[in-house]
């Protein structure tokens, strides 16, 4: 391949994960959460496990996003922390200091300035006439009334009346509401929002204080007398202030990180760690438990193997710094994890807790028994050490990728809750194999996966001879055997996650 071949095999790989975000799931819950994990978003170290660090790889996406929400927050914050009347922002501090007594240039011979007589008229007017001065009454907003139901849903029962006063459709709201708590919930027959995990009252506040920043006040003068609507051509949607006629755009409601963009991303780890483990040999006394004698035992007393030795004490460092408290990381040796050096942080629950899957042992197995035999040339180059470095980051990619299943599988659930509840019910695991195949998808995840590896795998050098050669013996790995790879072996075992998540989807839960 030419240079220009690689770009555009690049191009294309680009175009591919293009689409295929098009077809993502949407769910829960994300990383820009992690400010709000500080706020008390659940009750008191309930959330045990969640999506948050889940979105890793999406900061890039949510980046200015949550940028963007902070600053609103402190300009909500400005506004009155202590009073959810607040609707109606008028300005109160200003016009506090425009009614002082005392003129600023009394006492000295200078003029007063534009502003100061602005103040001083204002201050005049606020004291004698306050319709006047432009100022509306402030909306009281009534606080949310939130209870406890059970001791794994909250009832938030005045959320209607709530949606009325504010003047908007409650559905939008509902939407905004479940994506920012990152939960599920519906209204029951008396019209109270039922939503699943327990938050406080003032969780909901919070989260109606940004509704309203975000969708309800007109952003020129304030006001709330304001209409919602959306261009039917572009499906943008507008903010338009009946009192000014200001008008602006508002974005639609994240409703979460995209489960395949997470894949997506992993593809880039795996294929790059496979490529780079292959360029040393086999080198089998890596796996072999006795063949280089490393310090410590198993509990069955046999030697680790090296590469168990570098897997385990990798997991011992990452383990201290909490990275397999976060729900999208599995331990290969899950009973021994140190204990922490970081205090532990909770995440928000996504994943139902009594569903998590660990098939690391069969990853592990998977990767030697398959994949390596692939990809390394038979041999010993005593590349010893290099080859167990790139043996670990690739395992800890592909089980990371193979384990999102519980994710996918989640956004599946949520979206089709009667048809997989049924199967689950009836323990029909190949029925729901069946329903969570996406032959198209996985058609288009073969085909970018071989791109890519021809992308990364290409040997520039050998080919910028101008001779546009490129035949499958300028790849350190044939891109063919990566896709085969991950067609027959990779994907596969992301299924039996999804499948076996699903299987206990429904343990623990109280219906
Ligand atoms: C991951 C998904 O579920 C299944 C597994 C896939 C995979 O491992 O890449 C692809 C498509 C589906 O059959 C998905 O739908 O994206």
């Amino acid at each position: 391949m030419s240079a220009e071949e690689v770009a555009a095999a690049a191009e294309e790989v680009a175009a591919l994960a293009v689409d295929d975000d098009e077809l993502s799931l949407d769910f829960g819950k994300k990383k820009k959460k992690k400010s709000k994990a500080k706020e008390p978003a659940a009750e008191g170290g309930e959330g045990e496990a969640g999506a948050g660090a889940a979105a890793e790889e999406e900061d890039e996406l949510s980046l200015d996003l949550s940028l963007g929400k902070k600053k609103k927050k402190k300009k909500a914050k400005a506004r009155g922390e202590d009073d959810f009347g607040g609707l109606e922002e008028s300005g109160e501090g200003e016009g506090g200091e425009r009614g002082g007594q005392g003129l600023p240039w009394e006492g000295s011979d200078r003029d007063y300035t534009y502003e100061e007589l602005l103040d001083r008229v204002f201050g005049i007017l606020k004291a004698h006439n306050p319709e006047l001065t432009g100022e509306r009454q402030r909306t009281k907003l009534k606080p949310p009334q939130v209870a406890r139901e059970g001791t794994k849903k909250t009832v938030f029962t005045n959320f209607m009346d709530l949606c009325k006063s504010m003047n908007r459709n409650h559905e939008h709201v509902l939407q905004f509401l479940l994506a920012e708590l990152g939960t599920s919930g519906s209204l029951d027959g008396t019209q109270r929002l039922i939503v699943k995990g327990r938050f406080l009252p003032k969780v909901f506040e919070t989260v109606l204080r940004r509704y309203i920043n975000d969708y309800v006040l007109c952003n020129s003068c304030k006001s709330v007398d304001t209409l919602l609507d959306r261009d039917s051509s572009t499906r943008i949607m507008f903010l338009r202030c009946q009192q000014c006629s200001a008008s602006r755009t508002v974005s639609a409601i994240k409703t979460g990180f995209q489960a395949r963009t997470t894949l997506i991303r992993l593809e880039d780890t795996i294929i790059f760690s496979l490529i780079e483990r292959a360029q040393f040999a086999r080198n089998d006394p890596v796996y072999e438990p006795d063949a280089i004698p490393v310090p410590g035992f198993r509990p069955d007393g046999r030697r680790y193997s090296l590469l168990e030795y570098l897997l385990r004490e990798t997991e011992q460092v990452h383990g201290r710094i909490r990275r397999y408290t976060s729900p999208d990381e599995n331990a290969f040796f899950p009973e021994e994890l140190p204990p922490l050096v970081l205090p532990p942080i909770t995440y928000e629950q996504v994943l139902s807790s009594c569903a998590r899957v660990n098939i690391n042992s069969q990853v592990l197995s998977m990767y030697l028994e398959h994949l390596l035999p692939e990809i390394a040339a038979p041999g010993d180059d005593h590349n010893y050490g290099s080859s167990a470095m790139n043996d670990v980051t690739a395992l800890q990619a592909l089980s990371k990728r193979i384990h999102y299943g519980m994710f996918v599988a989640e956004a599946k659930f949520r979206k089709q809750t009667a048809e997989y509840t049924e199967l689950i019910r009836r323990r029909d695991g190949d029925a729901i194999m069946e329903l969570l195949t996406d032959r198209a998808v996985e058609l288009k995840v073969i085909e970018r996966v071989r791109l890519k590896a021809a992308t990364f795998g290409q040997d520039l050098g050998s080919s910028s001879d101008g001779s546009g050669g490129g035949g499958s013996s300028s790849y350190k790995v044939r891109p063919e055997v990566v896709a085969a790879l991950y067609e027959q072996w990779v994907m596969p075992l992301t299924k039996q996650v999804e499948v076996e998540y699903l299987l206990r989807r429904l343990d623990g839960e109280s219906s």
